[in-house]
């Protein structure tokens, strides 16, 4: 909900300001900002007692504690209903906490600067028990509230939203019981604003400067040019409706709080009944409707209030004339009855009595009614009997209400006297001890005891991290061997489950891409691809984001462009044989970049650069789309870089297929290139099969491994950061460590930041899996470890040992089978996971035996040519014919022979 703030502060305020109060205190409650120089008794007491607000007052900062503590006193005797006070004061937070602890907390409210979410948290728990409601004031200037929560959001924008609510929602889970405001300086609200907050619990401060009354009347809808929300379309904004009509149910409630009648509102008829002060609501059939209007039963509006589930207002109304209902009765549901009907008869009375009657006689005679008032007051002491008593008290009543209405005083008038009685405080002795509530001093223990078992559960809760440890010099040779391979996955299950979505996506086309992407990836999507070119940088991408981006497609660029060797081969084999050949790009490729559990733009640039270089016209690229069905700025961005025909948003198997066969929105490609997990290895093997697709693939290419390779002189920090980076791909993922030489305290060092740097990772669920399908293994020399590795052919190999500066041509020379090799301690994999120039999609579980990485050559495909002169035939024919005699293929014998005749005769 809203909080209107006034700003009271100096002498006397103005007309305006009285009006502006007036009508922000229909709202139900104000908090209203006073300093040293507003003058309490003659301008603040009036505003405070009057009945129907709920007014907050926010003092000014004192330099002395007792001073605070005698103004706090002052203005709740004045009948506000809390005090707001700043914190910090100019004097100790304890001294503060001792003076709070003499007041009721229910009367005390405390001003926060936001500064960051610990300190916040800290300061609520320090004041939670001497308080009941908490005014944050923050000076952030962008507020991620401020949108409705749409798929248009960006991954930004989505990700401060997050990070925003957790902060208040952890605010809130602190301050539980307590009202929570924000205040939120530098901001336009927005009615989404207010009605995300509520989500939250929290409500929205409002002061003058953001707040205007009437904008509907002007057609201008909720929010000025100026960026001010109309006070009313603000209040709407917390309110809820399940009715077909949108409106809100409007319970009308005179001063006593007895219903008049039931009527109804929209942000519109609220909006005017701020402005006008008087009951409007929205007749069903007939809009706008101003009560009173034609038949002068207007209403004086004295507040508005939400009820607990905020889906019912209630309307409390001064009403005039004959009443609120149509058939001219006071209320809809029949006569009055109780003080509040005679104060009614009485009120006619006095106005109308017949001359002579004894009502008129009371009104007039002074003398009279002070007689009977005595005399029915000490009845009423003498009456002991519970009916007698009852009877002397109606007497009293009678009479002192009459001498209320001779004297224009109401009910309302009486009740807003006992309230300010009930609102009067006695201050608890200056030098207490710090008032403690014993209930909230229990809940308090309790909770920190919650606390420290909770930290406790998840000290014990870390994960284990540890590696299974195995000594070169006493595995078997079959253990060897079992560690050499990766642990085997049975592809039969796998094909059995790809193969019905490969068909699906053959008959169904789209169709099925939409059915699979929901079922699989949880997303609905309207388009199965997004068109290119894309030409605009997506808005939301950072200038550090672009630059990095820059930086690696370039450092791609170069390094694959060296690879490009475009000039035709001519040999002359034998004189007069001139064989030759051409290099082609291949046109149409399909490029797979993974998005199950990390999006990975990077991937989308290790496998369009090459393609782009190589000269391919067609590039399309494929990956699991956003749960907003969005993809990720990032790849667009490199897709602009790359010129990318389109993107299709989906992935596994369906990807697969679609870029295999094409559907009404997805072209054929030639080749499919690109990482993923088992079912889109899986997919990519099925298609490549199966000559109706006519496509080819790049590789397996599966779960991310590394191979690291380490003697003491490697920082065991750098060791376990090498091993985890993988890990963290995927819970498929391997981690090797071959260390040379290490004592078990070396060793243990390094497992030791694995844990450590383990579960500090947010994806630690992830790496957890991943390091318990590693291993690592001992071994005495580098020789020996190099065989090991040559042996497991990992997809990364990392070499971080002493004097690599002199000894990695050596080294490398060594090594026969892996993806991409990084030579030294600041040599990380991760530099060339994005951005040294090296290609990231490499062969996996092996196959780096005989597949290479991906590179520019795998974009491109050779085409042979030969030009033989006569002489060259001459020279060449014999051997031909020889051999085709030799594979009794006469046809191909005479192709030459039928020439050589010629030639030779
Ligand atoms: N070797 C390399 O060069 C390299 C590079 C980057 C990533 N990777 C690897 O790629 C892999 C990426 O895997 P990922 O899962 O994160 O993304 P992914 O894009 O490969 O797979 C996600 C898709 O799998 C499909 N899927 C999920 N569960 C399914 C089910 N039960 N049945 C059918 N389909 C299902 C969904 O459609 C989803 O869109 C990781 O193993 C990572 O290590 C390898
Ligand atoms: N290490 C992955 C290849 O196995 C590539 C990658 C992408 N993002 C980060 N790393």
């Amino acid at each position: 909900m809203i909080f209107p703030k006034l700003n009271l502060c100096g002498s006397t305020p103005s007309e305006d300001e009285v009006n502006l109060y007036q009508t922000y205190s229909l709202s139900g409650s104000v908090l209203i900002e006073i300093d040293k120089e507003t003058p309490v008794k003659e301008v603040l007491t009036p505003i405070l007692v009057a009945k129907f607000a709920t007014n907050w007052v926010q003092l000014p900062n004192f330099e002395n504690a007792d001073e605070l503590s005698d103004f706090m006193l002052k203005i709740l005797d004045s009948g506000a209903s809390k005090v707001a006070i700043p914190y910090p004061q100019p004097f100790s937070t304890d001294l503060l906490i001792e003076k709070f602890s003499q007041f009721p907390d229910d009367r005390l409210s405390l001003i926060i600067n936001y500064k960051n979410q610990k300190e916040t948290l800290d300061i609520i728990n320090q004041f939670n028990p001497y308080v009941s409601a908490f005014i944050i004031k923050s000076n952030v200037d962008v507020c991620p509230l401020l949108k409705p929560n749409t798929k248009a959001l960006s991954q930004k924008e989505n990700f401060e939203r997050e990070i925003y609510t957790k902060e208040l929602t952890q605010i809130h889970a602190v301050a539980k019981k307590h009202k929570l405001i924000i205040d939120l300086v530098k901001i336009n609200p927005t009615c989404q604003l207010i009605t995300n907050l509520d989500e939250l619990s929290f409500n929205l401060l409002l002061d003058s400067s953001k707040l205007a009354i009437g904008v509907y009347k002007n057609n201008k809808g909720d929010v000025t040019e100026d960026g001010k929300i109309d006070i009313g379309a603000a209040y709407s904004a917390s309110l809820i409706t399940d009715r077909p009509d949108n409106l809100y149910s409007t319970v009308v409630v005179d001063e006593q709080g007895v219903a008049l009648g039931l009527a109804y509102s929209d942000a519109e008829s609220i909006s005017e009944a701020f402005r006008t002060r008087q009951g409007v609501y929205k007749s069903r059939s007939r809009g706008l409707w101003y009560k009173g209007l034609t038949s002068n039963s207007v209403q004086q509006l004295l507040r508005i209030d939400a009820d607990c589930d905020k889906d019912t207002i209630r309307f409390t109304v001064h009403q005039t004339g004959t009443g609120f209902c149509h058939l001219n009765t006071r209320t809809c549901f029949g006569e009055d009855s109780g003080i509040t009907a005679l104060e009614a008869v009485l009120k006619k009375r006095f106005i109308s009595a017949p001359e002579g009657s004894y009502t008129k006689r009371l009104f007039n005679d002074e003398k009279l009614l002070h007689a009977k008032i005595m005399e029915e007051a000490a009845e009423l002491c003498e009456a002991t009997d519970k009916d007698e008593i009852a009877w002397e008290a109606a007497d009293v009543i009678f009479f002192s209400l009459s001498k209320c209405i001779a004297h224009g005083v109401t009910l309302s008038d009486i009740e807003s006297h006992l309230d300010r009685r009930s609102k009067k405080i006695t201050r608890r002795p200056g030098n207490a001890k710090p008032f403690r509530n014993p209930v909230e001093e229990a809940a308090k223990k309790e909770a920190e005891q919650k606390k420290a078992e909770e930290a406790k559960k998840v000290e014990e809760s870390k994960y284990d991290f540890s590696l299974k440890d195995f000594d070169a010099s006493t595995i078997s040779a079959e253990q060897r061997k079992v560690l050499e391979n990766r642990p085997i996955r049975s592809a039969d299950n796998i094909a059995k489950l790809v193969t019905p979505i490969i068909e699906n996506v053959r008959k169904n086309g789209d169709k099925a891409i939409k059915e699979l992407t929901e079922k699989f990836d949880g997303v609905k999507l309207d388009d199965v691809v997004i068109q290119g070119p894309f030409t605009e940088t997506p808005a939301e991408l950072s200038q550090e984001t672009v630059a990095a981006i820059d930086l690696a497609f370039d450092n791609l660029v170069k390094f694959h462009q060296a690879q490009l060797d475009p000039k035709p081969l001519h040999v002359e084999t034998t004189p007069g044989v001139n064989c030759s050949r051409y290099v082609r790009s291949i046109e149409k490729v399909g490029l797979y970049v993974p998005g199950g559990t990390a999006v990975l733009p990077s991937t989308t640039m290790h496998l369009g650069v090459p393609a782009m270089v190589a000269g391919c016209s067609e590039i399309v690229l494929a990956t699991p789309p956003r749960k907003d069905g969005s993809i990720v700025p990032e790849v667009l961005y490199v897709a602009k870089k790359i010129n990318a025909k389109m993107i299709v948003k989906a992935g596994g198997a369906q990807a697969i297929a679609a870029l295999a066969y094409g559907t009404e929105t997805v072209p054929k490609v030639d080749k499919i290139c690109g990482p993923g997990n088992q079912f889109v290895t899986a997919a990519k093997m099925f298609v490549q099969n199966d000559h109706s697709a006519l496509v080819s693939i790049d590789m397996p290419a599966g779960p991310s491994e590394v191979l690291v390779i380490a003697d003491a002189e490697a920082k065991p920090e750098y060791v376990a950061a090498d091993l985890l980076s993988q890990a963290e791909h995927g819970k498929d993922s391997q981690s090797v460590l071959v260390a040379i030489d290490l004592t078990d305290d070396q060793f243990k060092a390094i497992e030791e930041e694995v844990k450590k740097q383990g579960n500090a990772l947010p994806r630690a669920e992830i790496a957890k899996y991943s390091i318990a399908n590693s291993f690592a293994l001992r071994v005495k020399t580098l020789e020996e470890a190099i065989t090991f590795s040559n042996a497991y052919a990992p997809e990364h190999l990392i070499i971080n040992v002493a004097d690599i500066e002199n000894k990695k041509d050596e080294i490398i020379s060594k090594v026969e089978n892996a993806g991409s090799v990084f030579l030294g301690s600041y040599t990380t994999e991760s530099c060339g996971d994005y951005a040294s120039g090296t290609n990231h999609t490499l062969p996996t579980y092996g196959y780096a035996r005989m597949y290479s990485g991906t590179n520019t050559g795998s974009f491109l495909k050779h085409i042979t040519a030969q030009y033989i002169t006569k002489d060259g035939l001459k020279n060449l024919g014999p051997a031909v014919m020889r051999l085709a005699e030799c594979e009794s293929l006469d046809a191909h014998r005479n192709a030459v022979a039928v020439r050589m005749k010629d030639i030779v005769g």
